[in-house]
């Protein structure tokens, strides 16, 4: 069996050399030439994988190592029998931990107390849902906007208009989608971004046209008061400097980059493949992820919440790093700057998640039990 391969996904051979050869190939530059033989194609979210990639190929099943699945065809798909399969949650917790951090930084930036905010999650999937949980788990105010959830499950949800009305911190958590009878495709336009609250925060780390870029740098221009924190972009890997320059945090897509969730998302395809296969699973990701990095820290019961919470949040990821280097990149050609976006993901340095945090509390404080609840991390 021959796989063809992102060469970027982590753990190939680990998980899939015993399946037969493994091909690596530069995920953007994945071609008919490439694929024509293989069986298997295992991919990322910079192939786009359709008919013309496809047709002609033998190629009967493909596994994408991510959450979103935009880039692929799943209509042309059905219509020639290939069977597919994505990584739902994988990296979920990973852009949890980058909305935790970034809000942590706009904080300290704006002064700003996070408990008087009014925070707008949109879209309450596997990302959306842990960052809600979260964030009531605070004790913060949070109002949901997922009309298809809404229309299929009922439940306490609000309308977009009313999120844009009502909430001064909003984050975006729908997947790309183009057609059906809530399409995400420019969802927030030049007229939503014009009616945000004075003060507004406004986060994307769902898909860059979720947003229209060009009415949101003008937006931006025109209005201080509003803070932008973008990881995705229109046009990926071209990224408008501009607004980028009007953000007030920038990154490369690599929210959900956390190591666990990257190799999470090798794992999931993997098990979708034996499945496919009717093979049984034999590798097993508990043994080849490592082991929490952060064993144990005690926080005294008298430290003060707010500030432990800053601090484990940013202690296990902070934006800022990512955001500096990201700005450093998006200097010289247009060519250039699209290399230097791909190569920013491809050696991003290892992160963990906050959830595999071990903190002990050395006596009584309900405050900080309850940040440690809320952040799934486990109390010793
Ligand atoms: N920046 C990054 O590194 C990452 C980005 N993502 C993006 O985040 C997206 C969401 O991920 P998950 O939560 O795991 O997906 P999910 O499929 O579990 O949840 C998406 C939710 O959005 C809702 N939705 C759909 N259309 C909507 C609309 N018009 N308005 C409001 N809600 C709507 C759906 O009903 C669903 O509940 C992915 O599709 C992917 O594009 C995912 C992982 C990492
Ligand atoms: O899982 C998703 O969906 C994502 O957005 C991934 O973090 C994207 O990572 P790459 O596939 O572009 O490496």
């Amino acid at each position: 069996m021959l796989i063809v391969a992102d060469e970027n996904i982590p753990l190939l051979d680990a998980f899939f050399q015993g399946f037969g050869e493994i091909r690596r190939v530069p995920g953007r530059g994945i071609d008919r030439g490439m694929v024509e033989q293989a069986d298997v194609l295992l991919v990322r979210s910079v192939t786009q994988v359709n008919r013309t990639l496809l047709e002609g190929s033998k190629v009967r099943f493909v596994g994408t190592c991510t959450i979103g699945t935009d880039h692929l065809d799943l209509d042309y798909f059905a219509e020639a029998g290939i069977r597919w399969a994505s990584a739902p949650g994988c990296n979920a917790r990973g852009v949890v931990d980058y909305v935790l951090g970034s809000l942590m930084t706009l904080a300290e930036i704006e002064g700003a107390d996070l408990k008087q905010r009014t925070f707008g999650v949109v879209g309450a999937g596997q990302v959306g849902g842990r960052l809600i949980n979260v964030l009531r788990g605070l004790g913060w105010t949070v109002k949901v906007c997922d009309p298809p959830r809404q229309a299929a499950e009922g439940g306490d949800y609000v309308s977009l208009e009313q999120i844009i009305e009502q909430c001064d911190v909003i984050s975006l958590h729908t997947p790309l989608t183009r057609d059906g009878e809530q399409p995400t495709w420019h969802l927030f336009d030049e007229q939503r971004l014009r009616r945000l609250q004075p003060g507004t925060w406004l986060i994307n780390a769902a898909r860059g046209p979720v947003i229209d870029n060009t009415a949101l740098r003008e937006v931006l221009l025109a209005r201080e008061d509003l803070q932008a924190v973008l990881d995705v972009w229109e046009h990926e890997p071209t990224v408008d400097a501009d607004l980028a320059d009007l953000c007030v945090i920038a990154t490369p897509h690599i929210a959900g980059y956390s190591l666990d969730g990257r190799q999470r998302g090798t794992a999931q395809i993997y098990q979708s493949l034996c499945a496919f296969l009717e093979q049984p699973v034999a590798v097993r990701l508990s043994d080849l992820l490592p082991r929490p990095w952060l064993g144990g820290i005690t926080l005294d019961a008298e430290t003060d919440p707010a500030w432990a919470l800053a601090m484990l949040c940013r202690g296990v990821y902070d934006p800022r790093r990512d955001d500096a280097d990201f700005r450093r990149s998006l200097v010289g050609t247009v060519s250039e700057q699209r290399g230097a976006f791909d190569a920013l993901r491809k050696h991003y340095p290892p992160r963990r998640e906050i959830d595999s945090l071990k903190v002990r509390i050395e006596g009584h404080s309900p405050a900080l039990q309850q940040i440690m609840t809320a952040l799934g991390a486990t109390t010793l």
